[in-house]
């Protein structure tokens, strides 16, 4: 298999980002194949003789998909890539470390980056993050989606380079609650900022690099989400900050907000491994519906004083 030619790319989850991740490849002449549950054909026979298989199934997919593909054949050549931004309930694993679990003997790959599904299915330029421990293959997924539309960067930091673009939903509920409540830039830039290391203390404890958080994946999502309505996770918190119940949003939400289970699986292990994290505390108590939006801007606003960069080595 060469970097150059064309690749046969199976992508799992004809959702928003799946079919986004499949136009591009397309527009670079590759063969792509687009499966998803409820579609017709076997995944047996979309993934023969596949190059690269795609992920693009929200959290609870993960699963149910890697247990389809274990009962296949799948020879070790083929590059897993995963595209979803969550954390696993049940482990509270990241979704290419259970895809490693499955598949060990695979190269696996993150796609993420600042991505709203929208913009590039409009063609409008973006940058994105491909990360594995394998840097060839990265580079051939890389080639397979770079366009003059679409920059892809690589790096070697897969774990941080999903929690990038995972802990930052959460944060992205948070900035539509400060959009919604009209709160100001002032507050929005504080809220960002403070966003950062909050994600660096989880990041790092669970294994990632803290120069990653700095990158597309990590300041760049950020940035992306925190300040689109285009983003399901801001909706969400807009929605929170109008009074709407959680369960009224998501009758009304066009895909899955994965920032709402992530918020449970983080706190979970905030709580657990004692790491100091307020906006998803707040933001959890929010979801939970025990405090209203104002009472999170005040509980966030009255803590104990700190310094900057308590808890950090950056
Ligand atoms: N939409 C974006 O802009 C964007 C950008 C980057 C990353 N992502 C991430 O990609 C993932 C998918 O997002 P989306 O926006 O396409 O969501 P979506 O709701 O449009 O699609 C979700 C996909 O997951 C599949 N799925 C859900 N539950 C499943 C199950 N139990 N078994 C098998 N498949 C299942 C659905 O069939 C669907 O194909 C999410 O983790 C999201 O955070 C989204
Ligand atoms: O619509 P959201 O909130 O899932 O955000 C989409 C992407 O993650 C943005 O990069």
């Amino acid at each position: 298999m060469t970097n150059n030619k064309q690749k046969k790319l199976t992508i799992i989850g004809a959702g928003v980002w799946g079919s986004a991740l499949a136009t591009l490849a397309k527009r670079n002449q590759h063969l792509v194949r687009l499966w998803s549950r409820h579609s017709t054909e076997s995944l047996e026979a979309v993934i023969t003789d596949a190059d690269i298989i795609l992920s693009a199934v929200s959290i609870k997919g993960v699963r149910p998909t890697i247990e389809k593909l274990q009962a296949l054949t799948l020879p070790e050549k083929v590059i897993l890539v995963t595209a979803t931004k969550g954390l696993d309930p049940l482990t509270t694993l990241t979704p290419s470390q259970i895809w490693q679990e499955a598949f060990p003997s695979h190269s696996i790959v993150v796609l993420s980056g600042p991505n709203l599904s929208k913009e590039i299915q409009q063609g409008l330029p973006a940058a994105t993050v491909v990360a594995s421990n394998n840097r060839s293959a990265a580079e051939i997924v890389q080639a397979v989606f770079a366009s003059e539309n679409f920059r892809v960067y690589v790096n070697s930091d897969p774990l941080g380079t999903e929690l990038g673009g995972t802990l930052k939903n959460v944060m992205a509920i948070a900035a539509g609650v400060c959009d919604g409540l009209q709160l100001g830039t002032n507050a929005k830039a504080g809220l960002m900022t403070r966003a950062l290391p909050e994600m660096i203390r989880v990041g790092t404890y669970l294994g990632a690099k803290a120069s990653t958080f700095f990158g597309l994946s990590g300041l760049g999502d950020l940035m992306a989400t925190c300040n689109s309505p285009l983003s399901r996770n801001y909706q969400v918190g807009y929605g929170l900050s109008q009074g709407k119940s959680l369960e009224k949003i998501l009758e009304n939400l066009e895909g899955t907000a994965e920032g709402i289970n992530t918020t449970e699986v983080l706190i979970r292990i905030a709580q657990t491994k004692e790491i100091y994290v307020p906006i998803s505390h707040q933001i959890y108590r929010l979801l939970k519906g025990e405090i209203t939006p104002q009472e999170a801007v005040k509980a966030l606003m009255e803590r104990e004083p700190r310094s900057e960069f308590h808890g950090l080595e950056i």
